[in-house]
Formats: structure tokens, sequence, C-alpha cells
């Protein structure tokens, strides 16, 4: 399985991975030249050390019965640090064996303590059941791990809370069902030793930061009944993770980065599809092929000769249409195999998924289409070819999928195919963004006093806080919250500290996932079958009249949507175009945090603001991303107050690089969509979590403005992460629009797909002109 190698190079690919690209390649014109870079990651040798002296031998022979004979001596490192009591992340590659750099420790400590318990955290319910039936396999007396989570019967869930010493669950559960009732708890919480958090790396953003809050939670608890467990992470390589981790538990992490395993190499190739002729887009730009029909025709020509493929699509609906579309090609190429793909996605019931993955497994089924359901704790590997269609949203992940594909001593086939935007555009045309250092970091903001607010009271109710539990939470942006909550009557302060007043404990009102704003219902109206929700914030922009929703291969039309009784009524009905909505927003800067002269020319600055948010329309697309008209729509505005990064330059400035007073806002106006597109590589969020805005004149900074903020109440820490950044993230930008060989804008470069104003004025040689300014006077000035 390929991981970011040490040593990049570049060749051209040989053997069977170079028999199957070229016979992708066959399907292309020859002058499309669609392979932007191949980047062959070199078979790697591992490096392994003893096993530490403390290890128990039962553990040890627990492995060497699975075959492992010795520890990587990535996994020796974290071991010996967790055992000696420091909180450790491990951020090594996919299929590295985080697990046993956390299993060594804690096992070892089970069988020497009788009373000494362990808790496993993984962000998905399959994640810890993939891990269980690793400690179940390992049998070891007297430590019974067990399962606890929302499917966990009553029954089994006393019996866990009186002898499980190894407990696998989510944040969600420890929120939920374990700090609520933690005097049911107390021999868990008095014996905690170790808590294990799995793929911490997707707890970031909204989610992450209320998963930091619960584990900040967690630990206080802990503490109250006298222990003072170890925690182990285990990361996907991401930048900083030791300052990640650090934040998410909120105490010091060491970091453990050298990656020892050894790897099966791969072939990793980067393909930019070609432009359709005569096809165009908004504004007359040029269209790209979609990727997710790219990778069906890849899917297609790869299943026919007899590779064995995975290929990841960003959306449900993408992967239901990328099988049924690769189906449709293998009926002209090689009938025969048509029945052997099939689309995988969460939504289908649990039974239906693992009689998919048995079938991959097994090579009866030979090629799938999957959403990121695949991505995460389904064990499935050693497959010959894998396609990314579009970037999956961090860097992380798309090592991730990568990881699917390898074995044996034939590098395996890995495809990332760009969408029609900025970020993929600038991936396939930047190999170092993928191969090199990762810049992106796993961003969690707990001091966001939306989401500090409700742990705070939940917090309260489990045991008062006191001014010691401050420091945990934030210091003063905690104290501040606190007073909130004294006036509001939620907590009474007495002289011990601060109590909570009300009855039931708040937890049940608090959802780890959700946006904070409830969900919306999808039923169908002819039958009154419920078919799935959607969160409240998004339904304007995701299930509005008109809107096309995909459930489980049938498509629907969505008939009406009631935001007051949280409902969408939709059809069935299989229309041949694909919807976006459009939106507006304006923003009002409430509170200027931070602000920053750079060279003379360029302001600066952090910001609180407050934005109204409205979805005025959505487009209609034909399927290889033809426009086929705006359909204009009045949804209610509403209003959110967040974080901004800003920066302004004054007309003198701007006319001095070539941009006009004419052309300011439609340069202004691209060189903001292009941020937008770019901010996901360096703060791993979507561009669907952020908004901007860009105006010649912004009555609260009074000059030429551009504005990038957080999409959620409070912000998720994603524009702060931008501020801090700021000249990466801007000359990336600037390199990306330079580098796009459009004439006057596209989709891979400013053109936006949620843009409210129809994606005008645009001015592209006006945005490169912004951007060089900006990155320069941060000193990033092109080289
Ligand atoms: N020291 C070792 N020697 C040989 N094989 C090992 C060693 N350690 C782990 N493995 C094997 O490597 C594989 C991957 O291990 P594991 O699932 O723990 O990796 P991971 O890093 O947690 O994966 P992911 O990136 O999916 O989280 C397993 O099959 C495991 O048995």
């Amino acid at each position: 399985m390929p991981a970011a190698p040490d040593t990049p190079g570049l060749r051209e690919p040989g053997g069977a991975s170079g028999a199957l690209l070229k016979s992708l390649l066959l399907a292309v014109s020859s002058e499309e030249d669609p392979v932007r870079h191949v980047e062959s990651l070199p078979r790697r040798a591992g490096q392994t050390q003893d096993w530490p002296s403390w290890s128990n031998p039962l553990v040890v022979h627990g492995f060497t019965r699975r075959g492992i004979e010795r520890p990587f001596t990535h996994q020796a490192q974290a071991a010996e640090l967790a055992h000696d009591g420091r909180h450790v992340v491990v951020a090594t590659g996919t299929a590295s064996g985080k697990s046993l750099a956390y299993q060594l420790p804690v096992l070892t400590d089970l069988l020497a303590e009788p009373k000494a318990c362990a808790l496993y955290l993984a962000p998905t319910k399959a994640l810890a059941a993939d891990q269980l039936s690793s400690l179940t396999d390992l049998d070891l007396p007297g430590v019974h791990p067990a399962l606890f989570d929302g499917d966990t019967s009553m029954d089994l869930r006393d019996w866990v809370r009186a002898h499980s010493r190894w407990i696998l669950t989510n944040p969600d559960m420890i929120h939920r069902g374990i700090l609520p009732q933690h005097a049911r708890w107390g021999r868990l919480l008095r014996n905690l030793e170790y808590v294990v958090v799995d793929e911490c790396h997707s707890y970031r953003g909204v989610f992450g930061s209320h998963v930091a809050l619960v584990l900040r939670r967690l630990l206080r608890i802990c503490r109250m009944y006298g222990a003072a467990p170890t925690v182990i992470l285990a990361s996907a390589t991401v930048a900083d993770p030791a300052v990640s981790a650090s934040r998410l538990i909120g105490a010091p992490v060491v970091a453990i980065t050298q990656d020892t395993a050894p790897r099966p190499g791969a072939d990793f190739v980067l393909w930019e599809p070609g432009i359709i002729p005569d096809v165009f887009g908004e504004n007359g730009a040029p269209v790209r092929r979609s990727a997710p029909s790219e990778a069906a025709r890849m899917l297609a020509d790869l299943v026919s000769s007899g590779a064995r493929t995975l290929a990841f699509v960003r959306s449900r609906h993408g992967a239901e249409q990328t099988a049924m579309s690769a189906q449709r090609r293998l009926l002209d190429i090689n009938p025969a195999l048509v029945d052997r793909i099939a689309a995988y996605r969460s939504g289908y019931l649990p039974e239906e998924r693992r009689a998919l993955e048995k079938a991959l497994a097994t090579g009866e089924l030979l090629g799938v289409a999957s959403t990121n359901a695949l991505e995460l704790g389904v064990d499935i590997s050693g497959l010959d070819a894998a396609i990314l269609a579009g970037y999956p949203g961090t860097i992380a992940s798309l090592w991730q999928q990568a990881g699917r594909a390898g074995r044996g001593d034939d590098p395996a086939l890995v495809v990332f195919i760009a969408r029609d935007d900025p970020l993929d555009s600038y991936l396939v045309h930047h190999p170092e963004a993928v191969f090199g250092k990762p810049v992106e970091a796993a961003i969690t903001d707990p001091t966001n006093p939306h989401i500090l607010r409700p742990h705070l009271s939940c917090a309260a109710s489990e045991t008062h806080l006191t001014t010691a539990d401050l420091e945990v939470f934030g210091g003063d942006k905690a104290l501040a919250v606190i007073t909130e909550l004294v006036a509001d009557g939620v907590l009474r302060a007495r002289a011990t500290g601060w109590y909570y007043s009300e009855r039931f404990h708040p937890a049940s009102e608090v959802d780890l996932r959700g946006g904070g704003g409830g969900q919306v219902t999808i039923v169908e109206s002819d039958t009154g079958r419920l078919l799935g929700t959607v969160d409240s914030a998004r339904a304007p922009a995701t299930v509005h009249p008109g809107a096309v929703h995909l459930h489980r291969g049938s498509t629907y039309l969505v008939d009406d949507l009631d935001l007051r009784h949280h409902v969408a009524l939709v059809h069935q009905e299989r229309p041949d175009w694909t919807t976006s909505a459009r939106s507006t927003s304006t923003v009002r800067i409430t509170n200027f945090h931070s602000e920053q002269l750079h060279s003379d020319i360029l302001r600066v600055g952090f910001a609180s603001v407050e934005v109204t948010e409205q979805v005025v329309g959505y487009l209609r697309r034909r399927p290889n991303g033809e426009l086929i008209d705006m359909v204009p729509l009045e949804m209610p505005e509403h209003t959110l107050e967040t974080k901004a990064v800003w920066y302004t330059l004054d007309e003198q400035v701007l006319a001095a690089a070539g941009v006009s007073e004419a052309s300011i806002p439609g340069a202004l106006h691209a060189a903001e969509h292009a941020a937008i597109g770019l901010l996901p590589l360096f703060a791993g969020c979507d561009r669907w979590d952020i908004g901007g805005l860009s105006t010649n004149l912004h009555p609260d900074t009074g000059l030429p403005t551009v504005i990038v903020y957080d999409g959620y109440p409070g912000g998720a820490g994603f524009a702060e992460r931008g501020h801090e950044i700021l000249g990466e993230w801007i000359s990336a930008v600037r390199d990306a629009v330079r580098g796009c060989p459009c004439r006057a804008g596209c989709p891979s470069c400013v053109q936006s797909p949620k843009c409210g104003n129809g994606n005008n004025p645009l001015d592209k040689a006006g945005a490169i002109a912004v951007l060089t300014v900006v990155a320069g006077a941060l000193g990033h000035g092109i080289s």
C-alpha cells in the first residue's frame, strides 16, 4: 500500500500498473494528454527492533501468532512513551501498524494490573467493531474487550459496565452514555489507565471541537475519581500532529512521525480530464469531463483488464451513477462482467454492506464504486488499482483511499482524477502538494463559545465547575461563557464554584455531529416513506424546491421544503440534470480581533463577523457539466455569527498593480472565489464549510476588501488557520489561477459553484494582479 513517499521520484510506469495505465490511455484521444504527473512510490523495506523489555509475553505471543515477529521502530517508540505515561500521537501512513503501537502498552498494563481499564474511541462504529475483533482474536485472559455503542442492548450495557476492562466506544457515547451517569461508571473511571483516540485526524472542524470538549470533560471526571489516564492517539500523516493532538485533548502530546513500516510500491497518476468540445458552462466557460464519468470509464476498462479496482467517488449520488455507467460501458466491451461491478455507500443495510465487502474481498466482485464509507475500518486491501474521482476532502483521506491498492511485488495503480475546481486542478499541477510534506492540519476550535456553552453546561451537571477547571476549558473564554450561563440562570455561582441549576443532564440536547440547528426529514409524498435527513442549516441549499435528491439509486425531485416543520417533500422522477444552489451573503465585521499591516500596503486581520445568507436560486446542469439554466428561488435569509479572515488593499496600490477602478470588483471577486477553493488544502475543511465576500468598499474597513468566513456559528477554526498561513495560502491561490489555461475564468480557477451572483463580475487577470500583490506583501514573491 502506498504512503506519502520519503524520496519522491518520477518515471514511466512499467509492469502491471504500466499496462493498466496504457489501457486507460487507449480510451482518450492522443491530443488530450490527461496525465499530468506519475509518481513512482518505491517499495520500502521495514525497520524493526526488539520488543520493549516490559512487554507482557502473552501479548507478544498473541502478536507473533499473527505473524508479527518484531515491532516496527515507530511502534516501539510510541509504546515506550505511552508506557512511561506520556500522551503520544502516532502519525504515520496508512496501515503502518498504529494499532500495535497502542495495543502493546495497553494490554501489557491490563494484564499486570487486574483492575486497570482502557477506553478506545473510534469515529465510526465499523472501526470500533474492527478493533474489537482484533482484540478478541488476541484472546487475553480477564480483559473482556467489548463494544459500547448505540446498538448495544440494555443487558449488555450492564455487563460492559460491570466487567469489560477495554471498552470500545465513540465520542457520542462518552458524551451521552457515560459522563451523564458517571457514578454508575465508577469502576471504569477510577481505574482508567489509557484512553486511545483512533483516527484522531478525523476530529476536525465543528465535530472535532465538540470531541475536544468531550475529551476534556472525560479527563476532568477521571481526575475526580483519582485516575490520570495516558492518552494515545493514532493519526494519519498531517501537518503538526503534536499541535492538533494537544489541542484535541487539552494537554501536551509528543508525536511519533517517522514511518518505519514496509511498503509495497505504487504508481500514482495525477490525471486531468480533457475539455469537452463545444460544451459551455456558465458565462461561456470551458467544461472538463466530470471526474465521476471519467472514473466510470476507467472502472469498466480496468475491470475488463481483470484488475480488482475500487473507485472512490465523493457523493452517494456519484457512487451510484459511476457504478451504473461503468456497467453500461461493460455491456458494450465485456458484457460477461457487468454483474461484477457494484456501488457501496453508507445508507445501505449493514447486511448488504457486509455482503458487498465479502464479494469484493473474494474477487466475486471485480469493481466497486464507493463513497468514503469504505475508507475507515473496513478491511479491504490488496486491490490492483484505486481510482480517486476528485479530491476526497483531505490529503489524509486521499492516502487512505490510495492505500486500498497494492499487493505483492508489482506496483499497484492509483489514479487521482481532478474535478473541475481550483483545489483539484492545483493538486494535479503541483505534485509536491500531494507527495511532499503535509500542509494540511487537523483544525479544531474548542474555545468557540457556541460549542463551549453546551459542554460547560454538561460539565457542570457532571460535577460543579471550579476555577481550576477554567484552565482546562479555555481560560478567559470559558469564564466569559460561564458568566453568560450564570446570567441566564443555567449555572449558579457559589463560593466553591459554579453549579448546574437544572434537573436534567443537558447532553441529550447536544448533537456532536449536527450543525447545531436540528435536522430536516426527507419524505416521499405519495408513500409517506422516510428517505433520510439533512442538517437544518444546510437544507435551503440541499433540499430546496426543485433540488434533485438521490437515494439508493433512485432520483427524487424536491416539491416543497417546510422549514417550520422541518420536512422536505419529494417525489420520484428521473430528471436529466443535477442541481446546485446559489446563495448571496452580506458580512458585517462586529469585532476586529487582530490587524497587521504588511509591506506598508496590505492590511490583514482576524475578526468576528455577522453573515446574512440567502439561497437565491439554483443551477441545473447536464451530467456532462453543461449548464441548462439558473432557476431563481427566494429562500428565507438566515444570520450567522462567525469568525473571518480579511485583507484590504487601497485603490492606489491596486492601480499600481494594473487593476483599474472599474475592474476592482471583478478582480477581488475572482480572488475570493479561488481563495475559498484552496483553503481546504490547508485547513482540512470543505469549500462548503466556508464562505466569502468581496467588495470594492466595505463599510467596516472603508477599503476594497476580501473576507473569508467559517460557515458555522462561532467559527470552526478554518478562517483562523487561513489567517495563520495567509502567505502560503494566497501564494498557492495565485499559482493556481496563473497556471489555469482558460482565458477568462472557469470552474478550475475563479468560478465558484455556489456564487449567488452568477459568477459575475469575474476578472481573472485582475485577480492574478491582486493575488500577486497580496502574496508578495506577505513575503511570497514569484520565484
Ligand atoms: N510489526 C509488524 N510486523 C508485521 N506486520 C505488522 C506489524 N505491525 C502491524 N502489522 C500488520 O500491519 C497491518 C496494518 O496494521 P494496522 O491496521 O494496525 O495499521 P494502521 O496504521 O492502524 O492502519 P490505518 O491507517 O488503516 O489506521 C495489519 O495487518 C497488522 O497485522
